[in-house]
């Protein structure tokens, strides 16, 4: 009697699903998200729902499912766009994708760092441009790891793993704040500090933090104006972390060196928008996970949580909320 309405589109998921013997799949079955129609229209009734990051999952959405629903699934390990206490208070399950796209996050979130520092976007564009005279003593310097002090707001599994690859390149100090102390924070020497001490001590200050009320609007106009001038700002969790008018002021003013995004608010970023027209400032279209393989065992894992919601067994990564 279970049926699924997957409104992301992975051949994997898909298979998966059909051959569990679920009789009813609604599949939206492109790369390009469901329009908020379509999602309303096809999730009325649908025993789970497999959704991406993009989609909100909100009452509305929960409404217009009705009371059959079981199990939402999500394809990321982010779950600020589903309305919590609602699903909560409706009693359906969430699965979600940890563990799994650790890895290529921190991978990304090093070389977005490292690319800003180094102002690789500026230095590609002068090749082509003609920008590039000759070689200058001066010419697109920037800020190097060794010898740092890094930052890391939230050092949970990705938090973690950012440090871990960050250290090697001599980084001196590892700093860390967030709700609690974490013992394995040791294998990297992380420090545990206030939020005022990680962002006015660092070199680098990289969030990697979940979006919640406690953490939204967390980068504001005081906190860049206690960071250093020449300090690099990174963000690969979520762009309402940041207050960006405030993040425009700090870095068009020289407050702080430079910054790299893969999360913005809205996304996609507006091709007007006063970001991109900062040389320090550095955009990605929010591929933390966008590896290939990370990818697809995030599809997997997600067809998987669908499945034993519906079956009412064990999730491979169930949230528990
Ligand atoms: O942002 C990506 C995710 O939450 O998986």
């Amino acid at each position: 009697d279970n049926s699924g309405m997957l409104s992301n589109p992975s051949a994997a998921v898909s298979k998966q699903v059909r051959s569990a013997g679920e009789s009813v799949v609604s599949l939206w079955d492109s790369d390009e998200p469901v329009s908020r129609a379509e999602l309303l229209k096809g999730v009325a009734g649908a025993h789970g729902l497999l959704c991406l990051l993009s989609d909100k999952i909100d009452t509305e959405v929960l409404d217009a499912a009705g009371p059959n629903l079981k199990v939402i699934s999500t394809l990321s390990v982010g779950f600020d766009h589903m309305a919590m206490d609602e699903i909560k208070k409706r009693g359906v399950r969430v699965g979600y994708t940890p563990d799994v796209l650790t890895d290529a996050t921190a991978e990304l979130t090093v070389a977005l760092l490292l690319a800003t520092a180094r102002r690789l976007p500026e230095g590609v564009v002068e090749v082509i441009n003609g920008g590039w005279s000759t070689w200058k003593p001066l010419w697109l310097c920037g800020y190097g790891l060794s010898g740092s002090t890094v930052g890391v707001i939230g050092l949970g599994r990705i938090g973690m793993a950012i440090a871990r690859r960050l250290k090697p390149f001599g980084v001196k100090k590892l700093l860390y704040s967030g709700r609690t102390d974490k013992s394995y924070a040791a294998e990297v020497e992380g420090e545990y500090v206030p939020l005022d001490t990680l962002v006015s001590e660092s070199d680098f200050v990289v969030v990697s933090c979940a979006l919640t009320p406690d953490t939204q609007g967390l980068c504001n106009k005081q906190f860049f104006c206690k960071m250093k001038n020449t300090a690099v700002f990174i963000n690969t969790s979520r762009g309402a972390v940041v207050n960006q008018e405030d993040l425009y002021r700090a870095l068009s003013s020289g407050q702080i060196a430079c910054a790299g995004l893969d999360v913005t608010t809205p996304e996609p970023l507006p091709t007007d928008h006063p970001l991109l027209t900062l040389k320090n400032c550095v955009v990605l279209p929010h591929i933390g996970s966008a590896t290939y393989s990370t990818r697809g065992i995030m599809a997997e894992l997600s067809a998987n949580n669908l499945l034993a919601g519906l079956q009412g067994t064990d999730m491979p990564s169930e949230l528990k909320f």
